[in-house]
């Protein structure tokens, strides 16, 4: 079965082909990682998804349905998207900002009920974030605001949750927070996320925490490989896409494999 079917999709903002010939799926219970250099079209891809753009050729499916031919309220019970940036505007309170979740099952002229309210308390508590529920998001910290974008994603229910650089503006122990909280909810809930990362060492943390995913690696709007991080990710392909010297690492901890990739700084290189 798959949540997530792209077939051949092209794309263009102008003359200049942005996307070219993309297939990919992404199934129930995984993460599929998108890497590649900046201006790859990574966030493109993501907003095609997300139905902003037209596509030239090809198409996405969720499920067994064309995207194209739903309506944006039911491709958001599919799809919940966290983006990179979020600007705060009024006081609302975090749990208020979780229940906007809730605002395609609802609609936007409705009050919700009972039952989202239970939605939007129970999202709270999956990201651990209870007891500042009635504090106003406005005066939350940057890791704390992501984890309110993750539980407002929650509450909408949907099986896909799609993340733009989730960790790109936090601090060391808050990327790891993160990274541990898509693996779990993957492994508890049964989600499935497509997430964009620069960081090459955040599919092999998946990878080593033993949550099902992908990596598919974006080169000036192609996908050139996807498959299994550890496999993927080799120095090899790594240099040839980011004219950088890596050296990857494998090793055991606790009986389960792992590895990481560290760029080689410049003085060493000849050492290698
Ligand atoms: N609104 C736009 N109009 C025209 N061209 C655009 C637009 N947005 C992006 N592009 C171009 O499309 C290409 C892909 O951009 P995109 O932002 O999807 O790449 P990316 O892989 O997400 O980059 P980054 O890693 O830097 O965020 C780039 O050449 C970019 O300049």
């Amino acid at each position: 079965m798959t949540l997530l079917s792209i077939d051949n999709l092209s794309f263009s903002y102008g003359a200049a082909q942005t996307l070219r010939g993309i297939s990919l799926k992404v199934a129930p219970g995984e993460i599929y990682c998108l890497l590649g250099p900046n201006g790859c079209g990574k966030t493109t891809l993501i907003d095609c998804v997300l139905g902003q753009h037209p596509l030239k050729s090809g198409s996405i499916s969720l499920g067994s349905e064309v995207i194209q031919t739903l309506k944006p309220y039911e491709v958001a019970s599919q799809v919940a998207f966290v983006p990179q940036l979020h600007a705060k505007t009024f006081p609302y309170s975090v749990f208020e900002i979780v229940l906007m979740g809730r605002t395609f099952a609802t609609g936007t002229f409705s009050s919700p009920g009972r039952q989202d309210r239970e939605i939007a308390k129970h999202a709270i508590d999956l990201v651990g974030l209870s007891e500042i529920a009635q504090k106003p998001y406005t005066q939350i910290s940057g890791g704390e605001l992501q984890l309110v974008m993750i539980a407002r994603a929650l509450a909408q229910k949907s099986r896909l949750i799609i993340m733009d650089e989730p960790t790109s503006h936090l601090d060391f122990k808050n990327e790891n927070e993160i990274l541990n909280l898509i693996s779990s909810l993957t492994v508890s809930e049964g989600l499935s996320f497509m997430l964009t990362t620069h960081d090459l060492n955040h599919p092999l943390y998946f990878e080593n925490s033993g949550v099902p995913v992908r990596v598919g690696i974006m080169e000036q709007g192609r996908l050139i490989a996807q498959g299994q991080p550890s496999r993927i990710l080799s120095s090899d392909t790594i240099e040839r896409l980011y004219h950088t010297k890596v050296v990857t690492h494998t090793g055991v901890m606790d009986g389960l494999p792992y590895s990481y990739i560290m760029a080689v700084p410049h003085h060493r290189r000849e050492a290698i």
